[in-house]
């Protein structure tokens, strides 16, 4: 057992919150490359939940059996008290709303300006959220939870690199998601924007009452937005606690993500 591993002040505080998702024992080899050997993982309702691994930990590799794109070896994956590994397609797409996603490659379409780029996933959604004839308010609220309702006309091709991940979020804002799953999301940003994403995350969390998952390598959005961290070393969850107490580890391998 490793010195930051179950700190108990911070589990003390978060065990009677509601579990948003679980992941248990999660294995996953490729031949010879054991990448997960074994991870552990709870988001409780209401936290930002940082994940931190140098490149190649895994960090992908647990994401995409996360959303179902990739089959773990063993192990078992609960999202909102829901099995993920026995849903049939058409129930793990109905789980898929209630998950937002914020990925690197998160592109907008090209050639539909941004209110067309949002309405898409409520064309998509009906089961959620019904035919809805006018979208307008719905469009315009998910907009100005992001500050860009002035570029409701705009083509991608007209914003910078922080706005359109700005209006990735939006998109993802408006099917209303209980969890999201940010994957880098500073990554390609200069310092002012990236601060800017940073304080949307934490603004987004309290205004939505979401529960996120996300992954950086970015120490300054782990310490901005995180009331928790996970640091994903030899396939495991080697070390957890908030960021100051695993800055605080005497832990070689803890001492690395923070130099
Ligand atoms: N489909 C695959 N087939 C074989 N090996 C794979 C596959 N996907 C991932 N891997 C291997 O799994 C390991 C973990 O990869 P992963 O992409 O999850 O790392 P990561 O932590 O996301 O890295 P980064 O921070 O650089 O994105 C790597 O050794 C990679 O080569």
């Amino acid at each position: 057992m490793h010195e930051a591993k179950h700190i108990q002040n911070t589990l003390e505080t978060l065990i009677s919150k509601k579990r948003m998702l679980e992941i248990k024992d999660l294995k996953k080899a490729f031949g010879d490359n054991h990448v997960l050997n074994g991870f552990n993982l709870i988001l409780y309702e209401g936290e930002n939940l940082v994940i931190m691994g140098k490149s190649g930990s895994g960090k992908s590799v647990m994401i995409k059996c996360l959303v179902g794109l990739m089959e773990p070896d063993s192990g078992s994956i609960k999202i909102m008290d829901r099995n993920l590994l026995a849903l049939n397609q058409v129930e793990l797409d109905e789980l898929r709303t209630e998950i937002g996603f914020l990925f690197q490659g998160s592109a907008l379409y090209d050639s539909m300006t941004v209110r067309e780029n949002l309405e898409f996933p409520l064309r998509r959604h009906t089961h959620k959220f019904g035919n809805i004839t006018d979208t307008t308010q719905l469009v315009e609220e998910a907009l100005e939870s992001v500050g860009l309702v002035h570029a409701i006309d705009l083509m991608p091709a007209e914003l910078s690199g922080g706005m359109k991940r700005r209006i990735a979020l939006a998109r993802t804002l408006i099917l209303k998601p209980k969890i999201i799953l940010y994957d880098e999301p500073t990554s390609g940003l200069d310092p002012i924007t990236s601060k800017e994403i940073i304080e949307l995350m934490r603004n987004i969390q309290k205004q939505y009452k979401t529960s996120s998952l996300i992954i950086t390598h970015d120490v300054d959005c782990a310490r901005v937005v995180s009331e928790r961290m996970i640091l994903l070393v030899d396939g495991i969850n080697y070390a957890e606690g908030t960021f100051e107490e695993l800055k605080a580890s005497k832990d070689e391998k803890v001492k690395a993500f923070f130099k």
